[in-house]
């Protein structure tokens, strides 16, 4: 397993490992994308080598897919198990209600796709994750058709977003949808998420937000003071 490096590492780690003692035999597991989630699949792998059997994995992306494969975890897709037992995943940001940012990876329409298909959704993160308000100190991402990038950042810009097409190495980043990623700063914070989602979700040519509302079931935090699971 890789060591940590940080004391956020570390945390990140501990909610992983935490994640990986809730899946039971025989479950179907979505499996999420970004450092914590790959501490899970790490912690997945050394509990299937200590003799749990699981019927497959369900990658988030393509990074999450090579990672699993690596580890020997037995992998599966949506087409076969439409539902899921369980999606395990990362967060950017994370309010009391559990409402989530996601995206910096830039897998949040799998993710997405994954946690509906999921009958329980368990978050995993650092406290840094954790909020008051969403919008605070991440900007949301949206994953949109590169065709229509010009007037969708018009439209975007008109609901009061500072918008920045993502780039990579100096060019724009493409998701394994092949889509691209306007990542939104809205200067005042998102007051109320689900009128945010509907107003970007009504732009003809966006895929999907990062806003994941009503999914979330479970908040596993890694912290100085151990691993804190809300709800129990
Ligand atoms: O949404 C995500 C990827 O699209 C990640 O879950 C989110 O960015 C958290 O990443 P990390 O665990 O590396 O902090």
């Amino acid at each position: 397993m890789t060591s940590p490096r940080s004391p956020q590492d570390t945390w990140k780690q501990m909610a992983g490992v935490a994640a990986a003692n809730l899946i039971q035999e025989g479950m179907v597991v979505g499996l999420g994308t970004g450092s914590t989630a790959a501490y899970l699949v790490q912690a997945l792998s050394q509990r299937i080598q200590q003799g749990l059997q699981i019927v497959g994995a369900v990658p988030s992306s393509q990074a999450t897919y090579d990672l699993a494969a690596s580890l020997n975890i037995p992998l599966t897709d949506l087409d076969i198990h439409p539902e899921l037992d369980m999606y395990i995943d990362g967060a950017d940001e994370i309010d009391p209600q559990l409402r989530l940012i996601k995206g910096a990876g830039g897998a949040l329409l799998r993710e997405k796709i994954l946690a509906s298909a999921a009958r329980r959704f368990v978050v995993i993160a650092d406290p840094s994750k954790k909020v008051t308000q969403l919008g605070h100190r991440f900007p949301l991402p949206v994953e949109i058709v590169p065709l229509a990038k010009t007037p969708i950042k018009l439209k975007l810009s008109k609901l009061g977003a500072q918008v920045e097409l993502r780039h990579r190495d100096n060019i724009p980043f493409i998701t394994d949808n092949h889509n691209y990623i306007f990542d939104c700063t809205f200067p005042q914070g998102i007051s109320n998420p689900a009128e945010v989602d509907a107003q970007i979700h009504s732009i003809v040519g966006v895929v999907e937000t990062g806003l994941f509302l009503n999914l979330a079931q479970q908040v596993v935090i890694g912290g100085p003071e151990g691993v804190q699971i809300f709800p129990q």
